[in-house]
């Protein structure tokens, strides 16, 4: 089981408090909305834990993971992986993007090779596989850059505003993706200003207010009684 705790954190940019954490805790297998107006700080959240800021006070913690190469010198990057709400993608086709970080998966080649298969298929990209990454539109840089984490199979994952950009249709592909990862135990951390039928996925709740962050557990999980059927319409997901 691997876990992050931010304990006794807070943010400030200049002079400015942008918010205070007690302790709060992203580990294996819970699946976390994390809500909050308008700069509140989400995605400033989501950069501290994953090791692209540095808290102005306070200490985050990974613990389960294994031990650190000798190269790298802080200890949170590549712990949980980070999707931007406008992902970066590299250079080269659509398929390259897919392939291109196999080599730091501990999956075997062949699962590897066969997850890329599926996730083209899963993102609906098959038709735009050996197209550049770069001519994509929004909605399909998303869908690719959530499909390269599907197949990835990250221990830990933060989506940032996962579904902006996207028609209803390319959000429930995206719904199916991240429902396989929570099976698969994945922890997740999604930001979103709505509530929708992805976070209804969420079995905790962090909310920003007041410069603060809240956490709370969920009543149910629909996901846990009811499994996912993409052309259900109840789960496509409300703008
Ligand atoms: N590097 C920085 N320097 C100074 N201020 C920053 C920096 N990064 C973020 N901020 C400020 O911190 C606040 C929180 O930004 P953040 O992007 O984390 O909010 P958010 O909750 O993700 O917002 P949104 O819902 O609009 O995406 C904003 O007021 C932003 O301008």
């Amino acid at each position: 089981m691997v876990n992050l705790i931010a304990q006794n954190i807070e943010m400030c940019f200049d002079e400015r408090q942008l918010f205070t954490i007690d302790r709060v805790q992203l580990s294996e297998g819970k699946t976390i909305h994390l809500q909050g107006d308008n700069g509140s700080g989400k995605t400033t959240l989501m950069k501290l834990l994953a090791g692209l800021l540095k808290p102005s006070s306070g200490t985050i913690t990974a613990e389960g993971f294994a031990p650190l190469p000798w190269w790298r010198s802080n200890p949170l990057l590549g712990k949980a992986v980070y999707l931007h709400q406008h992902p970066y993608l590299f250079d080269g086709s659509v398929e390259y993007n897919l392939r291109y970080p196999h080599p730091f998966s501990d999956l075997s080649t062949n699962e590897l090779n066969q997850r890329t298969q599926i996730a083209i298929e899963m993102a609906q990209l098959t038709h735009l596989h050996k197209q550049a990454a770069s001519s994509l539109s929004g909605g399909e840089r998303q869908r690719l850059a959530i499909a390269r984490a599907w197949v990835m199979r990250p221990k830990l994952l933060m989506l940032d505003e996962p579904t902006s950009n996207m028609d209803k249709y390319s959000q429930q592909l995206v719904l199916a993706m991240i429902n396989e990862l929570q099976e698969f135990g994945t922890g997740m951390l999604i930001s979103s200003h709505q509530s929708c039928a992805l976070t209804s996925l969420c079995n905790q709740t962090w909310i920003i207010k007041d410069r603060t962050i809240v956490s709370s557990s969920a009543a149910i999980n629909p996901a846990k009684t009811a499994p996912i059927n993409i052309q259900d319409s109840q789960y496509v997901i409300a703008n």
